[in-house]
C-alpha cells in the first residue's frame, strides 16, 4: 500500500508535483513577459507603461473569466483540459521572442493566463478524486504550497536562466524558453494523471466579497482583518510591479529582477510561518496591526536606497512583514470567529487581498512611468529620483494608513499602553493595568437569551470564587430590590397588556437604577466580587433590537440611570433561541412569549453589542455542556481576577495567589 509520507497519497503526489510545475511556469511567465517588454523599448516611461501593461493583460483573465473557466471545465475532460493547456501556453511562450513585438506580447500574455484558469479549475477538481475526505484539509494545504511555494523558486531560476543568458544569448529570450520548457515538464506529468470527475467550484471574488461583506463583514474584527489584508497587498504588489524598471537604475538587469522578486516570496514564507507564532504573550489583534507598520516603515528605504543587495534585503523585509500579517489574519480567523463562519471569512479576506494585488500590480508600473525620471539636484550634490521611488512612497503611506486602521479597529487592550503591553511581552512579564480605583471590587454580567444558563453559571461562578477566598454579591434584573420586585411583577405577568415599548425601557431602567444604587455599588465599593445575572445589554438588546427603540437612546437613558457604572467583564452565553426557550418547564412569560423573531433579533442584539467591543466580552457558545461553559468562563475570570493577597503581604509570607491553573 502507499506510504503517505508528506503527501496523502501516490496520485496527489503525482498532481502535486504537476501543479508546481504549473506554478513555477505561471510565476515564471510573469517575470519572463514582463522582462521581455522592458527590453523591447528603449526609454524609462515607454519601459513602464510596458512593463505595466504586461502585467494588466495578464491579471484581467482572473477578474473576468475566472468563474467561466470553471464552469467549462465542468464539461471538458480534466487531463484533456491540462494537456492542451499546456501544449498552449508552451507554444505561447516560444512564440513572443519569435514574433518580437510588443502587441503580440500583450495578446500571449493575456492567453497564456486565460489557458492558464482552465488548466487550474482541470487541476482542482481533480484533487477530491486523488484524497480521502478526511485528508481534504491536509491536500488543500499541500495545494496552496505548490501553488505560491513555486513563486520564490521561479524567482531564483529566472536569475540564474537570465546570468546564463548574459553568456549564450543577450536578451530575455532564453527565460521565455526556459518557461516553456517547464510548461512541457508540466504536460509530460499531467499524462501520468487520472482524470476523475468531480464537480468544480470557482467561486468568483465579487461572489465572495458580498457574502463575506454581508455575512460577516459587520464586525470591527473582520473589518480589520480585510483593511489589514488590502495593506499587505498593496506592500508586496507596489514591490513586484516596479521591480523590473526599479532594478534597472540600479544596473541590476534580469537577473536583479528575478533576485527581488524571490526575496518577497522568500520573506512571505518566513513571514506565514512566523506571524502566528511570535511574540506569544502579545495580543494578536495588536500584533496584526503592528506587523503591517513595520512592513509601511521598511517600504520608506525601500523606496529610497539606491543599491542593488540593500534592496534584496529591504524586499524580504517586506514579504517578511506582510506574510506576518497575512499569517496573523487566518491565526485570528481560527482563533475568533465561529467555525460555520470561517471559511466565509478567510474567503472574503483572500478575495479583498487578490483584487488588492491586481489593481497594485498593474498601476504600479504605468504610475511609475507617468511620474517619469528626474534627477534632482543641491549643489553638487544628485538624487536619481524616479516614478519608482515616488510609487513605493506612496505604497509606504498606504500601507501605514491601513496598518494604523485595522490597529485602532481590532484593538483589544484599549486604554493599556503600548510599550507597557509590548514590553511585557518580550520580558515574559504580562503587564497587568492598574485596578482602577483602590478598593473597588470585580463587576461581572451574564446576558444572553431566555434559558441560555445564566443563572445556572452565575451560580456556579459564585460557589467557585467563593470557594477561593473572593468576597461575592450574587444578585439580577429585574428583582434585586423591594421596588424592584414590584417592577418585575409589572413587567413579566402576561397580565401586563399594552405595556409601550418606551415605558417598558422605563420600568427597566428604574429597576435598574435603584440596583445600582441600593446592592451594586455598595458591593462594589466594600471589595465585593458582584455577579448579576442581566443588566444595561439586555435593555439594548430586548428592547433595543428586539422592540426597535434606538440603541443610543436607551445607552444614554441607561448610563444616567447607572451613574455609568458598567461590567468589567460580561460573559454573553450565546444559544439558538429555539434551544435556550425549550429549556423550560414553566409556563412562559410576558416576554418569553414573543413570537421567535423577536427572541432572533435579540439573540443578533447581543452579539452585535458583543462584537463592538470585543475587549469587554467573553462570548460562550451555550449549547455546550455546562462543565465545558463553566471551564471557558472560569479561564476568562482568572485572568482578570485582582490578586487577593496584597503584594505587599506575598512578599513577607511567601504566599502564593489562591486560584491556580489546575
Ligand atoms: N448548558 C446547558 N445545557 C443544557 N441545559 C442547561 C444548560 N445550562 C442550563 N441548562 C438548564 O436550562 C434551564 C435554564 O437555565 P438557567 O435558568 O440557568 O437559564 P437562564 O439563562 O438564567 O434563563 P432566564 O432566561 O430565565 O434568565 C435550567 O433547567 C438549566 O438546568
Ligand atoms: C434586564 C432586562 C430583562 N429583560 C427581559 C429578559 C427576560 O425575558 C426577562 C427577565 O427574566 P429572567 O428570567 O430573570 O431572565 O426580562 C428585558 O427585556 N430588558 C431588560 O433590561
Amino acid at each position: 500500500m502507499n506510504n503517505p509520507g508528506v503527501f496523502p497519497t501516490r496520485p496527489f503526489r503525482r498532481l502535486w508535483i504537476a501543479l508546481s510545475l504549473s506554478g513555477l511556469g505561471d510565476w515564471l511567465s510573469l517575470l519572463a513577459l514582463t522582462a521581455f517588454a522592458w527590453s523591447l523599448t528603449d526609454g524609462y516611461t515607454s519601459g513602464a507603461y510596458a512593463v505595466g501593461a504586461v502585467l494588466v493583460a495578464k491579471l484581467l483573465p482572473v477578474v473576468v473569466f475566472g468563474p467561466l473557466a470553471g464552469l467549462l471545465a465542468e464539461q471538458l475532460d480534466r487531463r484533456w483540459t491540462m494537456v492542451v493547456a499546456d501544449v498552449l501556453r508552451a507554444g505561447l511562450m516560444i512564440s513572443v521572442p519569435l514574433v518580437g513585438r510588443l502587441e503580440w506580447l500583450f495578446v500571449a500574455a493575456f492567453l497564456v493566463e486565460f489557458f492558464t484558469l482552465f488548466w487550474r479549475a482541470a487541476s482542482e477538481a481533480m484533487v477530491p478524486g486523488t484524497v480521502p475526505p478526511k485528508e481534504s484539509d491536509r491536500a488543500r494545504k499541500l495545494v496552496l504550497l505548490a501553488v505560491y511555494g513555486a513563486a520564490p523558486v521561479a524567482g531564483l531560476l529566472f536569475a540564474g536562466v537570465a546570468l546564463i543568458a548574459r553568456a549564450v544569448l543577450p536578451g530575455p529570450d532564453l527565460t521565455l524558453y526556459a518557461t516553456a520548457a517547464v510548461f512541457l515538464a508540466c504536460l509530460a506529468t499531467v499524462f501520468s494523471l487520472r482524470g476523475e470527475r468531480h464537480p468544480v467550484s470557482v467561486p468568483s471574488l465579487t461572489g465572495q466579497i458580498l457574502d463575506g461583506w454581508k455575512h460577516v463583514g459587520g464586525t470591527p474584527l473582520v473589518r480589520g482583518l480585510i483593511v489589514g489584508g488590502i495593506g499587505a497587498s498593496i506592500a508586496c504588489a507596489s514591490v513586484i510591479g516596479v521591480s523590473r524598471i526599479y532594478v534597472d537604475a540600479l544596473h541590476g538587469g534580469d537577473a536583479g529582477y528575478g533576485m527581488v522578486f524571490a526575496a518577497v516570496f522568500v520573506g512571505l514564507g518566513f513571514g506565514l510561518f512566523l506571524g502566528p507564532r511570535m511574540l506569544p504573550g502579545f495580543s494578536r489583534r495588536r500584533l496584526f496591526g503592528l506587523t503591517l507598520i513595520f512592513t509601511s516603515l521598511v517600504l520608506v528605504p525601500t523606496a529610497l536606497v539606491h543599491d542593488l543587495v540593500a534592496l534584496f534585503f529591504l524586499a524580504a523585509l517586506v514579504g517578511l512583514g506582510a506574510g506576518a500579517t497575512v499569517g496573523g489574519g487566518h491565526a485570528l480567523i481560527d482563533g475568533e470567529i465561529r467555525e460555520e463562519q470561517r471559511e466565509r471569512a478567510s474567503g472574503y479576506l483572500q478575495a479583498m487581498s487578490r483584487i488588492a494585488l491586481i489593481v497594485v500590480l498593474g498601476l504600479a508600473p504605468l504610475a511609475a512611468g507617468a511620474a517619469g525620471a528626474h534627477l534632482l539636484r543641491t549643489g553638487d550634490l544628485a538624487y536619481r529620483a524616479d516614478g519608482t521611488n515616488g510609487v513605493l512612497l506612496v505604497a509606504a503611506l498606504l500601507t501605514l494608513i491601513t496598518g494604523l486602521v485595522s490597529y485602532r479597529l481590532m484593538d483589544d487592550r484599549r486604554g493599556i499602553p503600548l510599550r507597557r503591553d509590548l514590553s511585557g511581552a518580550l520580558t515574559g512579564v504580562p503587564y497587568v493595568p492598574p485596578v482602577p480605583k483602590k478598593d473597588r471590587g470585580l463587576f461581572i454580567a451574564f446576558e444572553g437569551g431566555e434559558g441560555a444558563g445564566k443563572t445556572t453559571q452565575a451560580r456556579l461562578l459564585a460557589i467557585w470564587l467563593r470557594d477561593n477566598g473572593f468576597d461575592v454579591v450574587t444578585t439580577r434584573e429585574p428583582g434585586a430590590t423591594k421596588v424592584g420586585m414590584r417592577l418585575r411583577a409589572i413587567l413579566l405577568d402576561r397580565e401586563t397588556t399594552a405595556l409601550s415599548s418606551r415605558a417598558e425601557s422605563l420600568l427597566y431602567a428604574a429597576d435598574r437604577a435603584q440596583h445600582v444604587d441600593t446592592v451594586i455599588l455598595p458591593a462594589l465599593e466594600s471589595g465585593a466580587i458582584v455577579i448579576t445575572d442581566r443588566y444595561i445589554d439586555s435593555s439594548l438588546a430586548y428592547q433595543g433590537f428586539g422592540r426597535g427603540i434606538s440603541v443610543a437612546e436607551l445607552l444614554a437613558v441607561n448610563e444616567w440611570a447607572t451613574s455609568e457604572v458598567r461590567p468589567d467583564l460580561t460573559v454573553l452565553l450565546d444559544v439558538p433561541p429555539s434551544v435556550g426557550l425549550n429549556r423550560f418547564a414553566s409556563p412562559a412569560d410576558r416576554i418569553e412569549s414573543e413570537p421567535e423573531d423577536f427572541h432572533d433579533r435579540v439573540r443578533r442584539g447581543f452579539r452585535a453589542l458583543a462584537d463592538a467591543e470585543p475587549h469587554r466580552y467573553l462570548v460562550v457558545d451555550a449549547a455546550q455542556a455546562q462543565s465545558e461553559i463553566t471551564r471557558q468562563i472560569q479561564e476568562k475570570v482568572l485572568s482578570i481576577l485582582p490578586d487577593p493577597v496584597p503584594a505587599s503581604t506575598e512578599d513577607i509570607t511567601s504566599t502564593f495567589p489562591v486560584i491556580t491553573d489546575a
